[in-house]
Parts: structure tokens; sequence; C-alpha cells
């Protein structure tokens, strides 16, 4: 199985960083190769533009693929989606000078829309009723509105930084995006692609958990056990020759900071917290 994943910029480390949490370690030197063996030896990673790698599963040059769902929908090809990764969060809006007179969608018509996403703004307007003209930019989109070659834009946006120094106002949301991990669809049902799912959902699920480990009291039990929420309970171990029990359990990590203290105040003592690397439920 081949997996296309960014080869360069925001998307190469964090996909990089996630199937090695999975379990799918790379071979060394992959930094400047186009492809990397992986620990498994029917799984190979081939490195691509993160705008290519739509068009790479869709050819068949790699079965899986992991790129931003903006990139996938510009393609314009039917892949299946199989997870959505939860990084490279962004959106695509419809953006225009603060100071000019488009405030709405409907303010577009007749215009021109300078986009690196031609297919997406094409699609949007049709949607929309609206008969704009595209441009199609490959970067700095920002600038165009500044020297007359577009009267808006279609691009991305995440923190607002670079719309707020060009001084463009948000009008539309046209996309929300972030990085999915999608299949050609003749390779859904293959074995090996659903190992691959289920090993990076256990990293995913484990994101947002924390291991809690500590020593209470055997009376205090069912207070500890009131104290910790969810998750089937927790695992209960003796402690030789002792009126104590080890305790274990995995825990909402927004709910630790609560949990400990509470914890503490029911008697627990030894208190370790610890993050955890995968999670199969
Ligand atoms: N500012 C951002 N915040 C979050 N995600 C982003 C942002 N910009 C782009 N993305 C996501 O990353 C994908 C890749 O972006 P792009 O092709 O611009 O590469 P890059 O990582 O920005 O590197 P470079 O622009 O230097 O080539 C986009 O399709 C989008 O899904
Ligand atoms: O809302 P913000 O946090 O400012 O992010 C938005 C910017 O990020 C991306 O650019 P990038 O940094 O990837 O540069 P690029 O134009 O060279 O791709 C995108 O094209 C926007 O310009
Ligand atoms: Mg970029």
């Amino acid at each position: 199985m081949r997996i296309a994943v960014p080869n360069k910029g925001r998307l190469h480390e964090p996909t990089i960083d996630l199937l090695e949490r999975a379990g799918l370690h790379l071979d060394n030197g992959a930094e400047r190769k186009l492809y990397a063996d992986t620990v498994d030896s029917d799984v190979t990673v081939l490195f691509a533009r993160a705008a290519d790698i739509p068009e790479y599963v869709r050819d068949g040059a790699a079965e899986i693929g992991i790129t931003g769902l903006d990139q996938v929908r510009e393609s314009g090809h039917r892949l299946a989606e199989l997870l959505d990764l939860g990084y490279g969060k962004c959106r695509l809006v419809l953006a225009a000078p603060e100071d000019g007179d488009i405030e709405s969608v409907a303010d577009v018509s007749g215009k021109v829309v300078a986009t690196e996403f031609p297919n997406i703004a094409r699609t949007y307007f049709d949607e929309e009723g609206i008969d704009a003209e595209v441009v199609e930019v490959t970067g700095a989109t920002e600038l165009t509105p500044h020297v007359e070659m577009a009267d808006a834009i279609i691009d991305i946006t995440s923190t607002g930084t670079t719309l707020r120094v060009n001084r463009l106002g948000v009008v539309d949301e046209v996309l929300s995006s972030s990085v999915r991990l999608f299949a050609h669809p003749d390779a859904v049902d293959d074995p090996k692609v659903a190992q691959l799912v289920m090993a990076l959902e256990s990293v995913l699920t484990a994101e947002g958990k924390r291991y809690l480990m500590m020593n209470a009291p055997r009376e205090k039990l069912d207070d500890v056990r009131e104290v910790i929420p969810g998750l089937g309970g927790p695992t209960v171990m003796d402690v030789a020759g002792d009126d104590t029990v080890a305790v274990h359990a995995v825990v909402n990590e927004r709910d630790v900071f609560e949990v400990v203290s509470d914890l503490k105040k029911v008697g627990a003592s030894g208190i370790l917290v610890t993050e955890i690397e995968r999670l199969v439920e």
C-alpha cells in the first residue's frame, strides 16, 4: 500500500509525526527522498505536493492520501474520505477590501475574484448564482485587490493575520478545511487500509486523554471511583501487604485539572498523570 503525504510546507511535519505516533515508522533518510519505506514492508510513503496528492490517489499511484480537504475539493476528484485528522485547520473565505463596497457575495456580481482555488471558486459562485470572473493566481493572493488585479479574493485564512495586514475583511465562508485521510474508492475495503485507519484513530483518540495512576486507601475506593468519570471505570490493583490499592484510569484531558484535586480530597496520593500514545477502544 502506498500513502501520499505532503513533501514540504506546514503539513509535512505533523503528517510524519502522526504516522510515527501510529507506529508506522519511516526508514531513515526520508527527508530528501521521494518515497520512504516503513516499518511495515507492505507500506510505502510517497512525498508529493499537498495540491497534487488527490491526483496521485485518483491515478492509483497511491491508494491513500493525506492532505487538506481544500485540495481534495479543488481537484474535483471523487475520493473516499476516511478520517478527519484534525490539523491544518483553516477556512477558505471570500474576502474584499475593508474600505470597499463589497459587503456580501451578491456585491461580487460582475467583479473579478483572484484565487489559488479556481474550481472551488467557480462552484461556489454557481451555487450562489453569482456571475463573477475568477482569475487564478499561485500565491500572494491578498495582494491582488491592492494592485487592481481583482476586486475580491477567495483564500485561506486561519489566524486572520494575513487578511488584517492586507486590510481585507471576510465577506463569506466558502469552505471549512482540515487535513483528511482519503482513499481511492477501490481501496476502501483493503484490510491494510482498515489497519491504517485503526492505527491513526487510536492516536487521535489518545490525544484528548490522559492516564492517571495513584494509590488510595482501600476504604476510600468508592469515593475514588465516583471522582473518576466514565471510560469503563478504573483498574484497581492490590498493593501487597497493605491496606492501599493502586488505581489506574483513563480520563479526558480537559477533566484532569478538576479530577486530580478531587482525588487528593478523597485521600488518593502519589497521583501520576501521563500522556497516552495510542488508545484502541
Ligand atoms: N494558514 C494556514 N493555517 C492552517 N492550514 C493551512 C494554512 N495555509 C494552508 N493550510 C493548509 O495547508 C495546505 C497546504 O498549503 P500550501 O500548499 O500553501 O503549503 P504550505 O504548507 O503553506 O507551504 P508553502 O506555501 O510554503 O509551499 C492547504 O491546502 C491548507 O489545507
Ligand atoms: O490567517 P493566517 O494565519 O494569516 O494564515 C493565512 C495565510 O496562510 C497561508 O499562506 P502561507 O503562509 O502558507 O504562505 P503562501 O501564500 O506562500 O502559501 C494562506 O495562503 C494565507 O495567506
Ligand atoms: Mg501556503
